[in-house]
């Protein structure tokens, strides 16, 4: 049984699923049968933003086939299917109006609340009859929920899911559900979600989207770790110092103040996508690239981690934040964080690994630094000064710079997630010239330059796609959510009772300069004087 077929026997045990094969998954791509994808909580904003613009680029390069494909907007908005699609249509961008409306005309819009019987059974209506329109083999329907919705109503609306709408089949065809996070707010909730949703569904049709899976350079970290013979040897403590995953936004919580205020930056983009990047750095290699082996592997280095300690947490909240009507003026929720995980294996003891993240800050970039330990025994110390050879005189004269005696820059190898994908290493490399001198320079893989006609697909398009694969690879499994939710409770429920406490931080600044202070103490050495003088392309 898979995510592919027999919906019947929802299950919540890890064993379920340990035996089945990514692959046998993946080789369902090739099913043919009416794709009905269906968007609840159509009216609102990640709809508009996010779904429905993957939905059109999917569409656009020839996925989703009008024959086959059939979209349904579900909301209690009280709107036509034209209402919906003018709604959609300011979002989709880079085709031709012609292009737009063929694809809006897949679209049709069902209104009705997330627990009546009622609005459910015109749902499954329309996308039997449509079913049956495109004649369809009886039983070899697909059915994607993609669960655009406050997980306050998941359960209510998985159980009217399971109702109403599944593909009537248990032979063929298949019934997926794609949900948002956040999936719970601590670890008991989180439990019970996930019980709940298991009572329903079993793990293979469950996926749990993490948009950061879907970009571009976390997909590519397992490559560069393990398909590259250079890094293998390094990836370790003999030769890592520290490791940063860090997530900044030069924007606040803008309007969003009342929900983010529950949830807090840690519960927003800590536990989730830094959580997931960190995963993918620092897990072992897996058996094989089938999404359980890979998934057992991040079960693994989660539950490896130690707890957080609260004198490697810097907590802060920018100056403003309380003005929105919706915060509560005595609010301690953190809108940044850097926080240090430890990982109690072999391969990391003594390596702090610093998960950062801020709104309301002087930058936007998301990035993973891993920076190496200093070369022993430098013999290029004295370099760092100016040696010059002066042809006037005989002999060869030191005139030694004022940084003499210094230590070189570390190397540091950094994935830049974005904005402008790159990756480069940091290297002390001889100053070209006469003088005998050390700088710093780098290694360069900047996306923009070497790949300039390669269009980088949306993080949810590529996951959309992956859930009509039925390929899970990049969704997040019942036991990794449950491991993830372990590291960050008593942290989380020590913040909600105020026992750690948000230091004030003027937006547009780095942040509280206690966070700095952190990285120093836990070994990370800035670079100072490097210089990078990008190269001159205008797109760049
Ligand atoms: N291909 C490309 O696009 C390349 C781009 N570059 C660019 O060159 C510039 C320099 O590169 P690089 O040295 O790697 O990156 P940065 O100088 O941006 O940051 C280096 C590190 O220093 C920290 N840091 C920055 N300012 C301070 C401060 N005032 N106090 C304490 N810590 C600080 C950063 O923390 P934090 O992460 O919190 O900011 C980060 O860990 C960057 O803009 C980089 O994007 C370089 C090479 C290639
Ligand atoms: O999940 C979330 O992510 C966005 C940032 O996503 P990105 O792809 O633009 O990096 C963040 O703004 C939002 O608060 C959070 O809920």
């Amino acid at each position: 049984m898979s995510g592919g077929s027999g919906d019947s026997s929802p299950s919540s045990g890890r064993a379920s699923f340990s035996s089945l094969s990514g692959l046998k998954d993946l080789e369902l791509s090739s099913e043919s049968g009416c794709l009905s994808i269906v968007v609840l909580g159509a009216s609102g904003d990640l709809a508009k933003k996010k779904t429905f613009p993957a939905l059109f680029h999917l569409f656009q390069q020839g996925f989703l086939q009008s024959g086959e494909v059939h979209i349904f907007g579900y909301a209690r908005s009280n709107i036509s299917d034209d209402g919906l699609r003018e709604r959609i249509r300011g979002y989709l961008k880079g085709a031709s109006d012609e292009h737009i409306s063929q694809f809006l005309q897949l679209i049709k819009y069902v209104s009705g609340s997330y627990n009546s019987g009622e609005g459910f059974a015109s749902l499954n209506n329309a996308i039997s009859e449509n079913e049956t329109s495109k004649n369809n083999k009886p039983g070899s329907s697909r059915r994607l929920f993609y669960l655009a919705l406050p997980p306050s109503v998941y359960p209510s609306v998985c159980k009217m899911i399971r109702s109403y709408c599944m593909n009537p089949s248990s032979h063929s065809g298949w019934t997926r559900v794609i949900v948002e996070k956040p999936f719970g707010k601590d670890l008991e909730s989180a439990e019970e979600l996930s019980a709940q949703l298991g009572e329903l569904f079993n793990e293979q049709q469950l996926y749990r989207i993490d948009h950061y899976l879907g970009k571009e350079l976390v997909q590519n970290l397992l490559v560069l770790r393990f398909a590259n013979r250079l890094f293998l040897p390094l990836w370790n403590r003999d030769n890592i110092a520290n490791v940063q995953i860090v997530f900044r936004e030069d924007f606040g919580t803008e309007g969003r103040g009342g929900y983010f205020d529950q949830y807090g930056i840690i519960r927003d983009i800590i536990q989730n996508h830094l959580l997931q990047v960190f995963c993918l750095v620092a897990m072992e290699k897996p058996v094989s690239l089938k999404p359980e082996h890979i998934r057992d592997e991040k079960v693994k280095v989660l539950q490896s981690v130690t707890p957080i300690k609260h004198d490697e947490v810097v907590l802060g909240q920018y100056d403003g934040y309380k003005d929105d009507s919706t915060v509560p003026d005595d609010s301690n929720t953190p809108t940044f964080a850097s926080l240090v995980l430890r990982v109690n294996n072999e391969r990391w003891e003594g390596v702090p690994f610093i998960l950062k993240a801020g709104k309301a800050l002087n930058n936007r970039k998301a990035e993973i630094r891993v920076q190496f330990k200093d070369a022993p025994g430098d013999i290029f110390k004295f370099l760092s000064a100016i040696v010059l050879l002066l042809p006037m005189v005989s002999k060869t004269l030191f005139l030694f710079h004022p940084d003499k005696g210094k230590k070189q820059g570390r190397n540091e190898f950094v994935i830049r997630l974005q904005p402008s994908e790159a990756m480069y290493m940091k290297l002390t490399v001889k100053k070209p010239g006469l003088e005998m001198a050390t700088e710093q320079s780098e290694l360069d893989l900047s996306y923009g330059l070497r790949y300039q006609d390669v269009k980088i697909p949306e993080a949810y398009e590529r996951l959309i796609l992956d859930t009509i694969r039925g390929d899970q690879q990049h969704f997040v499994r019942r036991d990794e959510l449950k491991a993830a939710w372990e590291i960050f409770t008593p942290l989380l429920h020590d913040i909600d009772d105020g026992k750690v406490k948000a230091l004030p931080y003027k937006p547009g600044t780095r942040g509280p300069p206690e966070a700095d202070e952190l990285s120093k103490r836990m070994g990370y050495v800035q670079t100072h004087g490097y210089v990078w003088i990008p190269p001159t392309l205008s797109k760049f």
